[in-house]
């Protein structure tokens, strides 16, 4: 039988002296999906990644991509996927064409770099030199330059971070694309709402641990059969008040808002709708939503992804 598990992880750990960002952790991923390790600044993903692709040496575990250790067969490895990292260490007096052309020269099999030019959106930026781009268009190279050499599986380190909207939904697009082809995309990113639209399954990680895996709505569902009603923090002083609304079975508090969940959304809207009319309250700004993987991460974790 064909093996569809493209990547196995097993007892992962990786140390920078008196940091262990990365404790342990055991996932795979199968040939055809996009896989999403979720986490926080600092997790532990970018350290992931690099010790899946073999660009650091790993301290203990296993690792298998495409049936290889890439620890063992380097460049075997290195031929067959294609790799984005945060940091783009690139030759600032080359052209986007000619970095292209450079990297895309690594391997035998690899796809036009016009093609790629036009996925990324960087068509006009061809004969610019790398150092005159700006960063969204940095990391959109970046991007391309892990795309160039058709690899199979594709590593995408927080492809999105410091995208303007639209080149995010452009991104959005070519992951689902490099899906329908058939490509596996290994996604690390701290936005919960673009992993939910993307990622067939994810992984949580937070200080070094995975703390939940699996398909996001498997993993909402697990952990909520609540509604949410997010109110904005300025609007109530008294936490403690809503809290006791019936129907209410947990709420969290940040500074920016609170956020009540209910299995009983008629109930405890009814509720708050006597309170806010005795207390002079408006209710336009309250909104109701379903549970998402921020709650998921909010409830494990304690805090929320990005503070
Ligand atoms: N080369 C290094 N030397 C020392 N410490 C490091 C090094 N690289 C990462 N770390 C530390 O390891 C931990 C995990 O970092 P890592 O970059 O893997 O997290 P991350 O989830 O990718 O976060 P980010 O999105 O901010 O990159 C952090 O505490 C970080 O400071």
């Amino acid at each position: 039988m064909e093996n569809f598990e493209v990547l196995v992880v097993e007892g992962l750990k990786k140390s920078y002296g008196k940091v262990k960002a990365v404790r342990g952790i055991s996932f795979t991923v199968n040939k055809g999906e996009v896989f999403g390790l979720l986490g926080p600044n600092g997790a532990g993903k970018t350290t992931t990644v690099e010790a899946i692709v073999g660009l650091i040496q790993r301290d203990e575990g296993q690792v298998l991509l495409l049936g290889m250790d890439p620890r063992e067969s380097y460049f075997l490895v290195k031929s067959r996927i294609g790799v984005q990292l945060q940091v783009v260490n690139l030759f600032p007096r080359l052209t986007v064409l000619e970095t292209l052309q450079l990297f895309g020269a690594f391997y035998t099999k690899r796809l036009s770099e016009w093609e790629i030019l036009d996925m990324v959106g960087l068509s006009e930026k061809a004969r610019s030199l790398v150092e005159k781009l700006s960063g969204g268009q940095l990391k959109r190279l970046s991007v391309g330059l892990a795309l160039i050499g058709d690899g199979e599986v594709i590593f995408l380190d927080e492809p999105t971070s410091g995208l303007d909207p639209q080149s995010r939904r452009n991104l959005w697009e070519i992951i689902l694309s490099l899906r329908k082809h058939g490509k596996t995309v290994f996604l690390t990113t701290h936005y919960l709402d673009e992993a939910e639209k993307l990622c067939d399954r994810v992984a949580i990680m937070d200080h070094g641990e995975i703390i939940a895996l699996g398909r996001p709505r498997d993993l909402i569902a697990e952990h909520f059969q609540e509604k949410a009603i997010e109110i904005p923090r300025l609007m109530v002083g008294d936490v403690a008040l809503l809290s006791s609304l019936p129907g209410v079975n947990r709420v969290s508090d940040d500074d920016e808002k609170i956020t009540l969940y209910t299995r009983d959304l008629t109930r405890t809207f009814v509720a708050m709708s006597s309170f806010a009319e005795k207390k002079s309250l408006a209710l336009d700004n309250v909104v109701v939503r379903e549970a998402t993987l921020e709650d998921v991460f909010l409830k494990l974790a304690g805090r929320r992804i990005r503070e």
